[in-house]
C-alpha cells in the first residue's frame, strides 16, 4: 500500500480540511512563544543569580532572581492553558469537515458502487469516524508538542547567544548537525513506523476475521489456512517491529551528538573562558542549564513523541483520504454504476504455505471479464483449491495481486469482500437449524419466493418438497441428508446471496452429470462472474475460458485452444474422457 505509507494524499487532505485555520495557528504560535519565556530567559537569570547574588555574597539578590525564574514558569503554565483555545479552533472544524467527507464517501460508494441490496456500510462509517477522532487527537497532540518544542529550541539558542556567542556556537553547531541528520532519517523512520502500525492492524484484522468466521472456517475446513494467515500477519508484524527498533536506535547518536556533546564542550571550554575573564562562572552554569533543561529534552521529544505522532498521523490521514469524498465529487451521471474494467484480475500471484516451503502457485496471471465463466483445471494437488481460496480472500498472496472490481483483496473491507465473493467448497456445510436458515444464511431477510427461485435454479425444489418446506428442522444434517443433497443446499444458499463472484470448488462432485449441468448452467445465467474448479470434460467445455495449472506452470485459453496447443490439457481431457473400467466380477 504505497499510498498509505508515503501518505501524500493524506497530507493533502489535512491541508485542505484545515485551510481555514491559519489565524488559529498564528494564535497557537503566539502562545507557544509565551510558553518559551523560561527557555529564553532562565539560563541568563540563573547566571545573574550566581554572579550578582550567591557568588557575590548577596544571597537575597540570588533568591530574588531564582524567584523570577519561578514566576516565568507560572507564565508558561498560563500560556499552556491558553493554547487549548486556538488548538480547539483548529482541530474541531477539521474534525467536522473530515466527518462530512468520510460519510459522503461511504454513502457515495454505497449508492453508486455498492452491491445490490447491500445498503450503506454503517459499520464502515462508524469505523471511519472513530479514525477521524484519532486524527483529531493526534493533530492536537502534535501541535501541542511540536510548536512549543520548535519555539523553545530557538528561544534557548537565543538566550545562550545573549550570554556569550562562543558558547552559543559550541552548542549550536553539533545541535544543528544532529537535527539536519535526523530530519531526512525521520522520513525512513516514519515509513517504518507506518508499516509497523499497518502490520499491527493486520494482526488484529486477521485474528478478528478468523474468530468472527469460526463457523465458516469450520465449514470450509480452512483451519490450517486460517492459522497460517494469522501466523503470517504476526510474523510480518514482528519483522516490522524489529525494523522500527533499529530505526529508533538512531535517536541515541542524535541525542548524544546534539545534546551531550555540547555539554561536554561547555565544560571543557568554560574554565578557560572564565580564566580569560571574558565569561563569568555563572554564565557557564547558565549555558549548561540551557542545554540540559531545554535542548536535550527537546531533542528527546523530537526524536520520540513528535516522530511517533507524525507517523501515526500520516497513516491515519492517508487512510481517510482513500475513503473520503471532496465536496462536489461527481454524481450518478459521471460515476460508472460499477468499477470499470475486468471483474477479476490476477497478476503474478505467488503463494507458499510456509516461509520455507516451495510455492504452490508461482507467478499466476489471468483475467476474467465481468460476468465471465472460467473453469480451473489441473491434476490433483496442483493448487486449484489453494487458488480458489485466495480468490475468495482466504489468505493473502506472498507476491502479486488479486483485484476484484478494481480493488485488491487486501484493500477490500472484510464485510464488503464477504458480500462480494462466495466460495462453495467440496464438502458442503449444512448446520443444524431450519432449511430456511440454511438457504438464507448469506441473504438474511430474503423472502421465501427469492429462496424458491434459488432452489428451483439449482434443482433443490424436490428436496424442499420432500422435507416439507423451508420450516423443516434439520437437526442432524450429516445423518439425514446425502452428500449431494447437502451440496444442493449450499449451492442454493450461494445462488440466493448477493455475491457477484461465485467460486465452485468441486462443489458439484457428489451430483450426477445431469444435476451438475443444471447447477452450472444456473450459475452461468446468474448475474456475476463464475469460477468452477472442474473435474469433468463437460464442465470445462461449458466455460468460456479455461485455466490449467500443472507442474510446468499455467496456461489460459478457450477449451478448443488449449486442446489444440497444450499437451497437458489434452492429456487431462483424454483421461477424463476415458471409459470407466469394467466392473470386476
Ligand atoms: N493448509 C495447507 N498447508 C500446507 N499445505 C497445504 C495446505 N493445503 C494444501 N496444501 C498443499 O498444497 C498443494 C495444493 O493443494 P490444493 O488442495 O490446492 O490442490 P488441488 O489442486 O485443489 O488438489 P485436489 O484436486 O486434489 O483437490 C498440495 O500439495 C497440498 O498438500
Amino acid at each position: 500500500m504505497p499510498d498509505i505509507v508515503s501518505g501524500d494524499p493524506g497530507l493533502r487532505l489535512l491541508r485542505e480540511v484545515s485551510a481555514g485555520s491559519r489565524r488559529s495557528l498564528v494564535r497557537a504560535l503566539g502562545w507557544s512563544a509565551v510558553q518559551a519565556a523560561p527557555a529564553l530567559a532562565s539560563g541568563r537569570m540563573l547566571a545573574t543569580a550566581l554572579d550578582q547574588g550567591f557568588l557575590a555574597g548577596r544571597p537575597v539578590a540570588g533568591v530574588c532572581w531564582l524567584t523570577g525564574i519561578a514566576a516565568l514558569y507560572g507564565v508558561r503554565a498560563a500560556a499552556q492553558r491558553a493554547m487549548f483555545d486556538p488548538l480547539a479552533s483548529i482541530v474541531e472544524p477539521m474534525r467536522d469537515e473530515l466527518v462530512r467527507r468520510v460519510v459522503r464517501g461511504a454513502l457515495r460508494r454505497a449508492v453508486y458502487e455498492g452491491l445490490p441490496g447491500a445498503g450503506p456500510d454503517a459499520a464502515g462509517v462508524t469505523r471511519l469516524s472513530s479514525q477521524v477522532d484519532a486524527v483529531r487527537g493526534t493533530v492536537a497532540a502534535l501541535l501541542r508538542t511540536a510548536l512549543p518544542l520548535a519555539v523553545n529550541l530557538l528561544a534557548a539558542l537565543l538566550g545562550l547567544a545573549s550570554l556569550d556567542l562562543r558558547m552559543a556556537l559550541v552548542v549550536a553547531v553539533p545541535l544543528l548537525v544532529a537535527v539536519a541528520a535526523f530530519v531526512p532519517a525521520m522520513r525512513a523512520l516514519t515509513r517504518r513506523r507506518a508499516a509497523y502500525l499497518l502490520a499491527e492492524e493486520r494482526v488484529a484484522a486477521a485474528t478478528g476475521s478468523v474468530i468472527g468466521a469460526a463457523r465458516d472456517v469450520a465449514a470450509l475446513g480452512a483451519d490450517r489456512e486460517a492459522r497460517a494467515e494469522v501466523h503470517r500477519a504476526a510474523d510480518a508484524s514482528a519483522r516490522a517491529a524489529t525494523t522500527v527498533a533499529w530505526a529508533n536506535a538512531l535517536r541515541v547518536p542524535v541525542i548524544l551528538f546534539g545534546g551531550q556533546l555540547p555539554v561536554l564542550g561547555l565544560l571543557l571550554a568554560g574554565p578557560s573562558l572564565v580564566r580569560q575573564g571574558t565569561v563569568s562562572p555563572g554564565a557557564v552554569i547558565g549555558a549548561v542549564s540551557y542545554v540540559t533543561a531545554y535542548l536535550i529534552p527537546a531533542l528527546q521529544q523530537m526524536t520520540g513523541a513528535v516522530a511517533g505522532y507524525w507517523s501515526q498521523l500520516r497513516v491515519l490521514a492517508a487512510r481517510l483520504a482513500a475513503t473520503s469524498a471532496r465536496p462536489g465529487t461527481p454524481g450518478p451521471a459521471e460515476v460508472p454504476a460499477r468499477p470499470a474494467g475486468a471483474d477479476l484480475i490476477v497478476r503474478g500471484l505467488t503463494f507458499a504455505y510456509g516461509p520455507h516451503s516451495e510455492p504452490v502457485l508461482r507467478d499466476v496471471t489471468f483475467t476474467v471479464p465481468r460476468a465471465g465463466h472460467l473453469a480451473l483445471v489441473g491434476p490433483s494437488g496442483v493448487g486449484k483449491s489453494t487458488l480458489a481460496a485466495l480468490l475468495a480472500g482466504i489468505g493473502q498472496p506472498d507476491a502479486g495481486r488479486i483485484a476484484i472490481g478494481g480493488r485488491t483483496t487486501a484493500e477490500l473491507p472484510e464485510a464488503e469482500r464477504a458480500a462480494l465473493v462466495a466460495l462453495v467448497p467440496q464438502e458442503a456445510y449444512v448446520f443444524p437449524g431450519t432449511l430456511r436458515e440454511n438457504v438464507a444464511y448469506l441473504a438474511p431477510g430474503a423472502r421465501d419466493d427469492a429462496l424458491e427461485r434459488a432452489a428451483a435454479a439449482v434443482g433443490l425444489s424436490p428436496l424442499v418438497a420432500r422435507l416439507g418446506g423451508y420450516d423443516a428442522e434439520l437437526t442432524d444434517p450429516a445423518a439425514a441428508l446425502s452428500s449431494g443433497e447437502r451440496q444442493l443446499i449450499a449451492l442454493a444458499r450461494v445462488y440466493a446471496s448477493p455475491a457477484r463472484l461465485v467460486i465452485l470448488d468441486e462443489a458439484t462432485c457428489h451430483l450426477d452429470p445431469a444435476a451438475e449441468a443444471v447447477v452450472e448452467s444456473a450459475f452461468a445465467r446468474r448475474p456475476g462472474t463464475l469460477i468452477v474448479v472442474a473435474h469433468r470434460l463437460s464442465s470445462a467445455a461449458r466455460a468460456g475460458r479455461v485455466l490449467i495449472l500443472d507442474a510446468d506452470g499455467h496456461a489460459f485459453g478457450t477449451h478448443a485452444e488449449l486442446l489444440a496447443t497444450h499437451p497437458g490439457y489434452a492429456a487431462l481431457v483424454g483421461h477424463w474422457d476415458a471409459p470407466l473400467p469394467a466392473p470386476t466380477p
